[in-house]
């Protein structure tokens, strides 16, 4: 019986409870958490580490008149519950539930939409900015951010302009040392010896930025943080709460092993001990066959250089970094910089593999174009999860990586479609390079991988004929060409031709012209967006080449932000699904009378 969490509405709801009930509250806030992801999954420690810390920011600030923004907004469980969504948590990250993370729309509590890290910054400084022009004068703006994410440039632009604002901003700099993996980088040891009471002999760094810093405070102490925000809360101007708090609290397990606790699989929620996902049997996860292929290659070959920015674990960077220290560097949330540190490598004779989640690699745009691909460089971009993601829904879906990348000169772009392919390009990439690369590949699992077999060299801009057919031809690239090959072994589609094309750029032209020959309808199938993709490419290629007779429909993302969901129930959303795919095989023949 959760007493006092079933009380709670809304933030205002709190108010009325005293210290000693806010703590009885937290203890059931954990529970509760821990009750649902434990079943439900999703990200757990980082909410657990804010229990206290999310209670007593909406017992002292009047949200949602006040503005209270979540960096990333993995840690927003706690707020949600709070802000009228406890019934409602059950379906966190469900298709048709609620977001896993905070949302514009869902909620009136949810000031800013989040899942990339970072942003918090900005966005409570333009809404403080907004709420001085229009003279609310009593309104507060909070931006809550982590160690780890307070240390990307984007944090650092921010803080930049706060600081010689007037605007009555609180940043709550929430310190666990940790990111999904262990924090890195100066900063991080900065704000270890401020927590030391080491004297640093120089000002503390946000008050050289002009913003007033306070703390550090132990944020799982309810009463000093109450204390500390109802004095921050008369204080005006731009100003940093230093709180110290541990990610996974409450959960023992989730705090002893914070890296497999940040996002766990389903586990006993009275022992925290993970169930066992019966994962002996599957095929590799395409993050292990990158990483541990490439540690296979940089043995022998000592220009290889592995980068990512704070993804270690989640790119399987993690084996080179064990295996060659001094040749693989996490850079911390920071994917610019981890971009053009890549081109300068790059410069010198280098050959760095940059290993970014297709979805953060948005971020450094500028950096491929202007710091790689128009000097030409070789830089290896290996883009995991490239295509939908699943639960964790539009802000993470790697929808538009073939769009971005294949409108860059001198770019090449691979999709490859099976792990071993992975292989053999993350192998040919060492030869002849001369400029960049993108090879792009989903989260998840592929099918079998023979570690024992000897990789093959892929010529750049082929592709190749998987099943000859007389009907229609479908040009897959990627990992859904392994669906395609499951309905081209049906029977009843026996006499349809597939290619795995491969490239998105160079275009296998060759081979395009072969195909227009031959086949008179064509189907185009990507796990990106259809704008500016691989089907318009070749719609691009067909009018050049005045194929006229030749028909093509493009599969692939249309052009909306896709929902969180399930894998299957999102392919179902998009059709490209199995059964949806056949229906398009089907309709398409009809059409053509074949
Ligand atoms: C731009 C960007 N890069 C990478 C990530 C992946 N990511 C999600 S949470 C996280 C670590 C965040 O650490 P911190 O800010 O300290 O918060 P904590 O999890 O410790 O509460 C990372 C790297 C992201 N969300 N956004
Ligand atoms: C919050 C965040 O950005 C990460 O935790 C992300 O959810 C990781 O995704 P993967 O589970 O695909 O590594
Ligand atoms: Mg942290």
């Amino acid at each position: 019986m959760k007493k006092y969490l079933e009380n709670i509405n809304n933030s205002s709801d709190l108010k009325n409870l005293s210290i000693e009930e806010l703590s009885l509250l937290a203890q059931e806030l954990r529970e509760f958490i821990i009750d649902v992801v434990s079943v439900k999954m999703g990200h757990l420690g980082a909410s657990l580490g804010v229990v206290e810390l999310t209670i007593a920011l909406h017992y002292i600030f009047d949200t949602p008149n006040d503005l209270l923004v979540w960096d990333v907004g993995h840690q927003a469980y706690p707020h949600k519950i709070l802000t009228g969504r406890r019934n409602s948590f059950h379906t966190n990250r469900e298709f048709g539930g609620i977001s896993g993370f905070p949302k514009l729309g869902e909620s009136v509590f949810d000031a800013f939409g989040t899942g990339h890290s970072s942003t918090s910054i900005s966005a409570a400084l333009g809404m403080s900015i907004a709420s001085k022009l229009k003279g609310e004068n009593n309104r507060h703006h909070i931006a809550v951010i982590g160690d780890a994410s307070i240390a990307s440039g984007m944090a650092f632009e921010g803080l930049n302009h706060a600081g010689v604002t007037k605007s009555n901003l609180l940043i709550i700099l929430n310190d666990n040392e940790m990111g999904i993996d262990p924090n890195v980088g100066a900063l991080k040891n900065y704000l270890t010896s401020v927590k030391q009471g080491k004297d640093i002999h120089q000002k503390n760094v946000f008050e050289a930025f002009d913003i007033s810093y306070s703390g550090p405070i132990d944020g799982h102490n309810l009463n000093d943080l109450i204390d500390e925000l109802k004095r921050l809360k008369s204080i005006k101007g731009p100003k940093l709460l230093h709180v110290i708090t541990r990610k996974g609290k409450g959960l023992r397990k989730a705090e002893d092993d914070q890296v497999t606790y940040h996002a766990p699989g389903p586990f006993n929620k009275f022992s925290g001990e993970l169930i066992d996902q019966k994962e002996l049997d599957l095929a590799p996860k395409f993050q292990d066959v990158f990483g541990l292929t490439l540690v296979e290659l940089a043995e022998s070959n000592e220009k290889i250089i592995g980068i990512t920015p704070a993804m270690p674990t989640g790119s399987s960077l993690k084996y080179m970094i064990e295996k060659f220290p001094d040749r693989a560097f996490d850079v911390g949330i920071a994917e610019q910089h981890a971009v053009t540190l890549a081109a300068g490598l790059a410069t010198q004779g280098m050959l760095p593999f940059c290993a970014i989640y297709s979805t953060f690699l948005q971020r450094a745009y500028d950096q491929i174009i202007h710091d790689v691909a128009l000097q030409n460089l070789p830089v290896v971009f290996c883009i995991d999860r490239a295509g939908l993601v699943g639960e964790d829904g539009p802000t993470h879906h790697g929808a538009f990586d073939l769009a971005y990348l294949s409108c860059i000169p001198n770019m090449i772009v691979f999709c490859p479609m099976n792990a071993m392919e992975l292989r053999d390009m993350l192998f040919s990439v060492q030869f002849d390079l001369n400029g960049p690369v993108a090879i792009r590949y989903p989260r998840g699992r592929g099918r079998h991988v023979d570690w024992r077999k000897s990789f093959n060299r892929i010529e750049t801009g082929k592709g190749r004929l998987i099943k000859e057919g007389k009907d229609l031809a479908i040009l897959s690239v990627g990992p859904l060409g392994e669906t395609v090959q499951l309905i081209c072994k049906k029977q009843a589609y026996s006499n349809v031709a597939h290619y795995d094309m491969r490239f998105v750029k160079p275009l296998d032209e060759n081979l395009l012209d072969k195909i227009f020959q031959t086949y008179t309808m064509i189907i185009t199938i990507e796990e990106g967006t259809v704008k500016g993709g691989f089907g318009a490419a070749v719609l691009a290629y067909k009018n050049i080449k005045k194929a006229d007779h030749v028909g093509i429909e493009c599969l692939g993302l249309p052009d909306k932000f896709i929902e969180h969901g399930s894998m299957q129930q999102l392919y179902e959303l998009v059709g490209l699904d199995q059964k949806s795919i056949e229906k398009v095989i089907d309709r398409t023949r009809i059409n053509k009378n074949c």
